[in-house]
């Protein structure tokens, strides 16, 4: 089975396509396991839509996708992961460079500005966020929980070099959300997110840099179209246009091995 590594600003995913829709939980634990596997914070697996072929015939939608955890978990939605999928299923001929796919939180656009390998260019059009809590208060700080496609937990942070691990593993299991903390530097954020599924922080969390701007917009920080920094040193330019978060930013397709179980 063939199969590709992506890096989308940092957070790496597995990719590749079927004409199955399986359980592929085992799978998804072997192959982003980063010593006995390939190594990734999730797995993707592209599949035809149940209607429609993967040339999107009388749809809408080119195709259909399931986003696995590193730990085997389902997630509804995964902000970079979309990023790297679009590019994939461009590559593949899956899709056009305008396209749009189903995902567990609903159906998400994509445009391919650059399919270049190293340094393509992509942006998503996530689902609408919802706010589903602005006042939890935890060890005297302020957190929001926002709903990107998954659930964030956002808090303010002077400094982010300060993030408190123990502390984000402590309300990921209490809110089973993701857990994030932001700085506003300039008119912009500096982001550091603990991802749920993965179990640790990652170097970079889509959905969770869109919940942190939506909250710092909400609450007067930012403007509607601002520069995002991920700790893996990259720059993603995220805009709401009133309804949606979209999201742009570098995808690199790293890597295509066979794989056999
Ligand atoms: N890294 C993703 C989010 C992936 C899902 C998350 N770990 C969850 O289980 O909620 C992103 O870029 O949005």
């Amino acid at each position: 089975m063939m199969v590709s590594k992506y890096s989308a600003s940092g957070n790496d995913f597995v990719i590749f396509h079927s004409e199955e829709k399986l359980d592929r939980t085992e799978l998804a634990k072997i192959l982003c396991h980063r010593q006995e596997g390939i190594g990734a914070d999730g797995l993707v697996v592209l599949i035809p839509h149940e209607k429609y072929d993967f040339q999107g015939n009388q749809s809408k939608i080119d195709f259909e996708w399931q986003f696995y955890n590193s730990d085997g978990s389902h997630a509804d939605m995964c902000g970079n992961a979309s990023r790297a999928a679009a590019h994939y299923a461009f590559k593949h001929d899956l899709a056009s460079k305008n396209m749009s796919f189903l995902t567990g939180a609903g159906v998400i656009s994509a445009t391919i500005e650059s399919s270049d390998d190293k340094k393509g260019m992509v942006l998503s059009e996530l689902t609408p966020p919802e706010i589903l809590d602005t006042e939890i208060e935890f060890n005297g700080n302020s957190w929001w929980l926002i709903n990107t496609g998954v659930p964030h937990l956002v808090r303010y942070m002077d400094n982010i070099e300060e993030f408190d691990i123990e502390e984000a593993r402590e309300l990921r299991y209490k809110y089973n959300a993701n857990v994030n903390i932001v700085q506003v530097v300039d008119g912009n954020l500096k982001v550091r997110t603990y991802e749920r599924g993965v179990e640790d922080e990652t170097l970079a969390c889509g959905t969770g840099m869109a919940a942190c701007f939506y909250r710092a917009f909400k609450e007067g920080k930012v403007s509607d179209s601002i520069e995002v920094y991920p700790i893996s040193g990259e720059t993603l330019y995220l805009g709401y246009n009133g309804e949606t978060i979209t999201f742009k930013g570098k995808v690199k397709n790293t890597f295509n091995t066979d794989w056999t179980n």
